[in-house]
C-alpha cells in the first residue's frame, strides 16, 4: 500500500446464513479518487461499503486505512477515522426535527446542564448546509412527511459534519431530481479538488462514467472488474455487470402518442395547498401520461393526490366511466387503481413482513374462490410466478424484506400490483434502484400494460424515462403545470428543460 492510498481491502468475506454477500473482496481506493461501484442488484454493493461504514463486521478478510489496519466497531468509530456513509435505505429519525437528524447520536456537543441548545444545534446544522452548498431544508421541522430527497439531503448534510476523508454514497442519486443532481456532481467534484475520496454507487451507468476516475464491477458477490472511466463505455460494464452482451433500446421506437380517446380518469383544478395547485389533466385508455419538473415542482404529490392519499382543498378526481369521485385510497383501490409510491420503505411495502405476504396481499379479493375461500396453493403460486418472473433475489418466497437488496425491494414493491385486474396505475419513480437489466424489464412491462388499455400516471425523476416511455408529458414547476408535450412535437430533454425551469 503506498501513501497515495486512503483504502485497501483484501479478501473480504461477508455471509447472511446462506448467502455469500461478498466474496474474496479486494480493491483499494486512492486519495482524491471517486471511485464507482456498480453490480446487478444483490451483487453485494451496499453489503460492501456497510463494512467499511462500520454498519456490519466483516466475516474474514483485511482492511486497511492510511496504512493501518481498520475494524470499525460502529458508524461512529468510523466516524472518527474519517469515513461517513449517505445509506440507500432511508436513515433519518422521523420523530426527530431535520437540525437533531443531522447532527444525530452526536448531540452531547450542543448539551449544557443536560440540555440540548436547539438554537446553537440548527445554527451549526445550517453552517454545513451552508458550507456544502445544499439546499435548504426546514431545520425545526419534523422529518416524518418530508419528501424523499429531502431527508436524502438531511443525510448527505450529517456525513458531510464528519467532514470525511472517505465518503461512501449508495444509490443517492436516484432519489434527487436533477436541479439537486447537479448539486451532487458539484460537491463530489469539490470533494475531489479538496483531496477527499468518494465511493459511488449507483444504476446509472452512464452517470457512474461521467463522474467517476475509475469503477469496480461487482457479480454475485465478486469483483470482476476495475476501470478507468475514461477508457470504458457503458457496453462494457453492463457487459461485465450480467457476464454478456446487453443489447437492444429499453425504450418505446415509436414517436406518435398512442391511446384510446376513452377518458379513465379526469383531474380538474386539484389544489392541495402547499403542494399541488390547480392542477388539471386526463388520461385515457392505454396512455402513459408523464410527469416531470425539478424538486418542489409537486409531481410526486400529484401521484398522492389522485390515489386519495393527500386531501385536496379544491378540485376533483373523477373516474371518467361511472363519473365516481376518489376521495380516499380504499375507493381508488376498490375501483382497480393502483400506486407504486417512490418511497417504498415508509409507504409501500410491509418491510417485516415476507416476500409472499406482500405480493399476495393487494390480490386476495382476486385470489379468493366462491365461497370466500383462499387456496394456500393459489397464494404460494402467486408469489413463486412473480419472484421468478421478476428474478427477485432471495433465499425463498418467505424470506422478510427487510432483508433482501434495494433494487429486489424495488422488484416487489412493483410487481405485487401487476397481478391484479387494474385500470389506472400510478407509477412514482418505478426503476429507482434497479438495476439495467430489470429496468429493461419494467419498461416491458409498462408497454404491455399498455396494450391491455391500462392507463398509467408515470412520475419519474429521470427525463430520459418519461420521454422514452410517455405519450403525453406534463412538466410542473412551483406546484403548477407549466406545458404538456405530445411524443410527436418537440419531444425532447432541451425542449423539456425550458418548460421546467
Ligand atoms: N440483512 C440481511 N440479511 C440477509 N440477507 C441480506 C441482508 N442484507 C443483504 N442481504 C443479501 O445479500 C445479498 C447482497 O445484498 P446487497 O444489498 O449488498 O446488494 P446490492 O448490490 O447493494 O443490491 P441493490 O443494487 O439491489 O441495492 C442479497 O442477496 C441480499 O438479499
Amino acid at each position: 500500500m503506498n501513501a497515495e492510498t486512503i483504502l485497501e481491502i483484501k479478501n473480504l468475506n461477508k455471509y447472511f446464513g446462506p448467502t455469500h454477500a461478498n466474496r474474496n473482496i479486494s480493491f483499494s481506493v486512492k486519495k482524491g479518487e471517486i471511485k464507482g461501484l456498480i453490480g446487478e442488484n444483490g451483487s453485494g454493493k451496499s453489503t460492501l461499503i456497510s463494512q467499511i461504514a462500520g454498519l456490519y463486521p466483516r466475516d474474514s478478510g483485511e482492511m486497511l486505512l492510511d496504512g493501518r489496519d481498520y475494524c470499525p466497531r460502529s458508524p461512529t468509530d468510523a466516524n472518527c477515522r474519517g469515513i461517513s456513509m449517505v445509506m440507500q435505505e432511508l436513515g433519518v429519525v422521523g420523530s426527530l426535527p431535520a437540525g437533531v437528524n443531522v447532527f444525530l447520536g452526536r448531540t452531547g456537543q450542543f448539551t449544557k446542564n443536560g440540555v440540548v441548545s436547539l438554537k446553537a444545534l440548527n445554527k451549526a446544522a445550517a453552517e454545513q448546509f451552508e458550507k456544502w452548498n445544499l439546499p435548504k431544508v426546514p431545520l425545526n421541522k419534523l422529518t416524518d412527511g418530508m419528501m424523499i430527497e429531502t431527508r436524502k439531503m438531511i443525510e448527505l448534510a450529517r456525513a458531510l459534519s464528519v467532514d470525511p476523508q472517505l465518503l461512501l454514497l449508495d444509490e443517492i442519486t436516484q432519489s434527487l431530481s436533477m436541479n439537486n443532481r447537479t448539486k451532487l456532481y458539484e460537491l463530489i467534484k469539490k470533494l475531489k479538488s479538496m483531496g477527499r475520496s468518494v465511493i459511488v454507487i449507483t444504476h446509472d451507468v452512464e452517470e457512474l462514467i461521467r463522474i467517476t476516475d475509475s469503477i469496480t464491477v461487482l457479480r454475485d458477490g465478486e469483483v470482476v472488474g476495475d476501470v478507468a472511466s475514461a477508457g470504458t463505455t457503458p457496453e462494457e460494464i453492463k457487459r461485465m455487470m450480467v457476464g454478456r452482451e446487453i443489447s437492444g433500446d429499453y425504450y418505446r421506437a415509436d414517436m406518435k402518442p398512442d391511446y384510446k380517446d376513452d377518458v379513465v380518469l379526469s383531474v380538474s383544478d386539484l389544489t392541495v395547498p402547499g403542494e399541488i395547485e390547480d392542477v388539471s389533466f386526463d388520461v385515457h385508455e392505454g396512455e402513459i401520461l408523464g410527469f416531470c419538473g425539478l424538486s418542489d415542482s409537486g409531481i410526486h404529490s400529484v401521484g398522492k393526490a389522485v390515489f386519495g392519499l393527500l386531501k385536496p382543498s379544491r378540485g376533483a378526481v373523477r373516474l371518467a366511466a361511472e363519473g365516481v369521485d376518489i376521495k380516499k385510497s380504499t375507493g381508488a383501490l376498490r375501483s382497480n387503481m393502483a400506486y407504486v409510491p417512490k418511497d417504498r420503505d415508509n409507504e409501500a411495502l410491509m418491510i417485516h413482513a415476507s416476500i409472499f405476504d406482500n405480493f399476495t396481499l393487494p390480490s386476495l379479493t382476486e385470489l379468493q374462490g366462491g365461497a370466500g375461500y383462499l387456496s394456500p396453493k393459489k397464494l404460494k403460486q402467486l408469489a413463486a410466478d412473480m419472484t421468478k418472473k421478476l428474478s427477485v433475489k432471495c433465499t425463498d418466497i418467505y424470506q422478510a424484506m427487510d432483508a433482501l437488496s434495494g433494487g429486489n425491494k424495488q422488484k416487489v414493491n412493483l410487481g405485487r400490483w401487476l397481478a391484479k385486474d387494474l385500470r389506472l396505475l400510478v407509477l412514482d419513480c418505478p426503476t429507482r434502484g434497479v438495476d439495467v437489466g430489470v429496468k429493461a424489464y419494467i419498461y416491458a412491462l409498462m408497454k404491455e400494460t399498455k396494450a391491455k388499455g391500462i392507463a398509467t400516471i408515470l412520475i419519474s425523476d429521470e427525463l430520459t424515462e418519461v420521454l422514452g416511455m410517455a405519450d403525453r408529458l406534463i412538466v410542473m414547476k412551483d406546484g403548477r403545470v407549466t406545458g404538456t408535450i405530445r411524443r410527436d412535437e418537440d419531444f425532447t430533454e432541451q425542449s423539456v428543460i425550458g418548460v421546467m425551469i
